[in-house]
Order: C-alpha cells, then sequence, then structure tokens
C-alpha cells in the first residue's frame, strides 16, 4: 500500500478514513495475508498529523478527527495481516506512530530520514497510547527520554534504540520488505494471529476504554488558545523554511 497524499503524506481525516476502508478491504480478501505500507514520495514517509485538521477548526471537527486516528490506529494495532513498514522518508510524530503500529519496520539509509515522537517539539504532549506504542517497542527508559527531548532519530539511532528493526541502503528497501515478508508468511496465520493479539491487547484495552475521555482530553486541549497559538506559529515556520 502507498502511501500518497501530497505533498507530505499527512494523516488528514480523509486520508485516515480511506487507510481503514482500504485496510478492511484487504483484511476481508482472503488471498492477501501481508501488506508493505511504503510511500509513494521517496524522502517522506509522512509528516504525521495533519495540522491544518488541528488549526482554526471547531471542536465537532476536533473529535471527529481524533476519532478517526483512533480508528485507524485501532484497525492497523490490531490488523490480521502482516504489516511491514518500508520507511522511505522523514516519518515524524504521526508518521512514527504509524510505523510503530506496523509489525516490522525497515527504514532506507539517509540521514534526512529521521523518525520519532517529537511532538514536546511543537508545545504539544504525545497521548499515552502514542506513548504505550513506543514504550512497546522500545522501552521505557527510552521513551521517555525520546518522547521528553521529542527526539527525531538518523537511521543508526533509530536502529540502536529498536525503533526500527533495519536499516537498508534505499535501492534495496523494496527488496528487504518482500524477504522480511516471505518470513513472516511462512508462520501459520492462526498461531501468528493470536500471538499479535496477546501481546497487543493490554495496549488496546486501554485505548478502547479510555476512548471518549480521550477525545474529550484531545478537544479541550487542542481548543486552548495557546496551544492553537504553538500550532499556528509552527506551521508558520515550516511555511518560512523555503523562503
Ligand atoms: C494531555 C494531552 C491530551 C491530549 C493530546 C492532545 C493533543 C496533542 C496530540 C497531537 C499529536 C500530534 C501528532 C502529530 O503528528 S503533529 C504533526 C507533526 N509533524 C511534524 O512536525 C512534521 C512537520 N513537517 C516537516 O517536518 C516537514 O514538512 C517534512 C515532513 C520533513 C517534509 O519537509 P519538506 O519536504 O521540506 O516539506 P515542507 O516542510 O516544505 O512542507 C511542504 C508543505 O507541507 C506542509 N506540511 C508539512 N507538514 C505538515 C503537517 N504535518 N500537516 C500539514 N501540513 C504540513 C508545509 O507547511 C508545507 O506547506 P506549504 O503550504 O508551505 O507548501
Amino acid at each position: 500500500m502507498k502511501l500518497k497524499n501530497p505533498p507530505v503524506n499527512s494523516l488528514s481525516l480523509e486520508m485516515l478514513t480511506e487507510l481503514v476502508i482500504n485496510l478492511e478491504k484487504l483484511e476481508n480478501d482472503k488471498a492477501v495475508r501481508g501488506l508493505v505500507l511504503t510511500s509513494e514520495y521517496p524522502g517522506i514517509f509522512s509528516a504525521g498529523l495533519d495540522l491544518m485538521e488541528m488549526c482554526g477548526r471547531n471542536p465537532a471537527h476536533y473529535a471527529e478527527y481524533w476519532k478517526a486516528l483512533q480508528e485507524f490506529w485501532l484497525k492497523l494495532y490490531q490488523s490480521s495481516l502482516v504489516v511491514v513498514a518500508a520507511i522511505n522518508g522523514a516519518s515524524p510524530a504521526g508518521g512514527c506512530l504509524m510505523s510503530l503500529i506496523c509489525d516490522y519496520r525497515i527504514l532506507a539509509d539517509n540521514p534526512k530520514y529521521t523518525i520519532g515522537l517529537n511532538e514536546t517539539l511543537l508545545g504539544i504532549v504525545a497521548p499515552f497510547w502514542f506513548k504505550d506504542t513506543m514504550v512497546n517497542t522500545i522501552g521505557h527508559r527510552a521513551s521517555e527520554r525520546a518522547l521528553q527531548l521529542g527526539l527525531l532519530f538518523p537511521p543508526a539511532e533509530a536502529l540502536q534504540v529498536g525503533l526500527v528493526d533495519q536499516v537498508v541502503p534505499e535501492d534495496k528497501l523494496q527488496s528487504t520488505a518482500l524477504s522480511v515478508m516471505a518470513q513472516w508468511l511462512a508462520i501459520p496465520d492462526h498461531a501468528r494471529q493470536l500471538t499479535k493479539t496477546m501481546m497487543r491487547k493490554p495496549t488496546v484495552d486501554h485505548l478502547v476504554k479510555q476512548r471518549d475521555a480521550d477525545i474529550q482530553n484531545f478537544v479541550s486541549f487542542v481548543s486552548r488558545d495557546s496551544i492553537q497559538k504553538s500550532l499556528q506559529m509552527y506551521l508558520q515556520k515550516l511555511r518560512q523554511k523555503k523562503s
């Protein structure tokens, strides 16, 4: 599946909705057992959540957006398919989250392709289920440091901390993803799927129990004037980068 939402594959409401629909279609297709997730645009895997969905909108929109993000996370994190992320570009914040909920992550070796949950750099806080997903991958201490500092890891460091499973030359990314997929598909589906469910259930249950409260938290947090100002300033900085 190639992510295709120009210019930076930000996770807009429309993109999240389409991703969920496409995942459902693939899961209902008995001929499909695995999925390689990559970007149509080498250089950018995903810029994460769409900042335009979080700026200058009304509370009902924020709630709808957050619910769609939760839905996407729940769908992909619990997917019965083998999901391999072939990360062919920068993967900050929500882009990193999307990689973390796959089963295996391969990052192309390019110093510009950084990955991490950098929310604190924007003056915002990674929600508990982003944090849980990271802790499940790299452990508590490494997550605490990465989250507080909003670290974006270049490939060698991402590998060292365990944020990705493999770093390969850019021209070997797709072939590596296919051979990893073959290895995972050699395991009987039912045993692998039940193991995945068992490993991920506590984290899923945590969000499911708190879903409505989490939406309310997001809406009230993102509606604050101070947060709106921070996000606007960040967007402006991104735009000014060009000039
Ligand atoms: C107690 C707590 C309770 C509740 C929690 C509440 C809220 C907080 C939770 C929120 C969690 C947030 C998660 C996120 O994912 S936020 C998004 C974070 N993303 C980033 O920081 C990435 C920003 N982008 C970049 O760094 C670069 O764009 C990137 C991806 C490296 C690509 O660089 P480049 O190729 O040079 O492209 P440009 O920077 O020039 O960008 C092109 C164009 O795209 C616009 N854009 C970039 N990123 C985003 C984005 N995430 N959303 C929307 N738009 C984006 C950028 O502004 C440019 O636009 P232009 O109009 O100038 O063309």
